[in-house]
């Protein structure tokens, strides 16, 4: 395989605003999607392969507060009135205890890297997503190829969407994680030990694909509700690089540079994954 080159592109927007948070999803397996609270799945009795989690790629915001912050919880939180007898020692010492804990009122966003190979190359436990339709249906273009790789992720994606059927919508912009499918009949599946991650940026697909304006809007929301997803499963299931094709750019038509600017404008809290790498031929 030719060496692997990245290229950080790291243009930060905040030009996206989110929209209000949607509901969790339901688990995700094939025996119980639909049934309960869980954001990620597990299926025909797998448990996700344990790898430890890399935290060094976990975004560590800076906790240099500032006085300019409109944040309304940075606002609340007001210095100690200083009594005037206080020596000019005593008010460096409490300067220099001033707490760390303040809210970051310039917060990182997601860091967009690129990788010149294909998605189903990454190493094992990597999350591959890939933006997916609420019908349950991976006919075309790389979600095609995901339903002959991954035959029983497919099968948890469509029982997923089976159990939304009575509203397709409420899927727009979120987030299914399916974990490696260890005891899949796909031995490439079995071996490949990916994770999923199924963002569901429009309801539709063909003709009835959402608009380029709606789905980047769910892209985002669908991007941050995965990668909270991803956080709370860090300490218990591991997850590699988190990983994606140039997704909405094919059959959903959206230019991929519009997706880009919403996936660097999306801000990454602490203690989630702060680098998406984007692979492309
Ligand atoms: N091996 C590989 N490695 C890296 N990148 C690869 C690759 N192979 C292809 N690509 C690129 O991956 C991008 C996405 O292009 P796609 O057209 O696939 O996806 P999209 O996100 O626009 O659309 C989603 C709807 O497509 C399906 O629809 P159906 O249900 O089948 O009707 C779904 O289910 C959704 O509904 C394009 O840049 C391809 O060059």
């Amino acid at each position: 395989m030719p060496p692997e080159t990245r290229q950080t592109q790291q243009t930060l927007s905040d030009a996206w605003s989110s929209r209000p948070k949607r509901r969790r999803l339901n688990p995700n397996s094939e025996t119980s999607a639909g049934s309960g609270n869980r954001s990620h799945s597990t299926t025909e009795k797998d448990q996700a392969e344990t790898s430890p989690a890399s935290k060094k790629r976990r975004s560590n915001p800076p906790t240099t507060p500032s006085s300019s912050s409109t944040n309304s919880i940075h606002k609340s939180q007001t210095t100690t009135p200083i009594n005037a007898s206080e020596t000019r020692d005593e008010l460096n010492t409490k300067t220099s205890q001033t707490p760390t804990s303040i809210p970051n009122p310039n917060p990182p966003h997601l860091k967009v890297t690129h990788l010149h190979t294909s998605l189903f190359a990454s190493p094992p436990t990597t999350l591959l997503c890939h933006a997916t339709n609420a019908h349950g249906t991976w006919g075309a273009g790389i979600a095609a190829t995901f339903k002959t790789t991954y035959p029983s992720a497919f099968a948890i994606y469509k029982s997923h969407c089976a159990s939304h059927s009575h509203d397709p919508s409420l899927l727009l912009g979120t987030a299914l994680l399916i974990p490696p499918q260890t005891t899949s009949r796909s031995a490439t599946e079995r071996n490949a030990r990916h994770w999923i991650g199924c963002l569901f940026t429009s309801v539709g697909k063909g003709r009835q694909k959402g608009s380029k304006e709606s789905i980047l809007e769910a892209t985002g929301d669908a991007v941050r509700d995965l990668l909270g997803q991803v956080a709370e499963l860090e300490g218990e299931e591991g997850i590699g690089e988190v990983r994606m094709c140039k997704i909405n750019s094919g059959l959903f038509g959206v230019p991929w540079e519009a997706t880009r600017e919403v996936l660097e404008g999306v801000e990454v809290a602490e203690g989630q994954v702060g680098e998406v790498v984007v692979c492309s031929l």
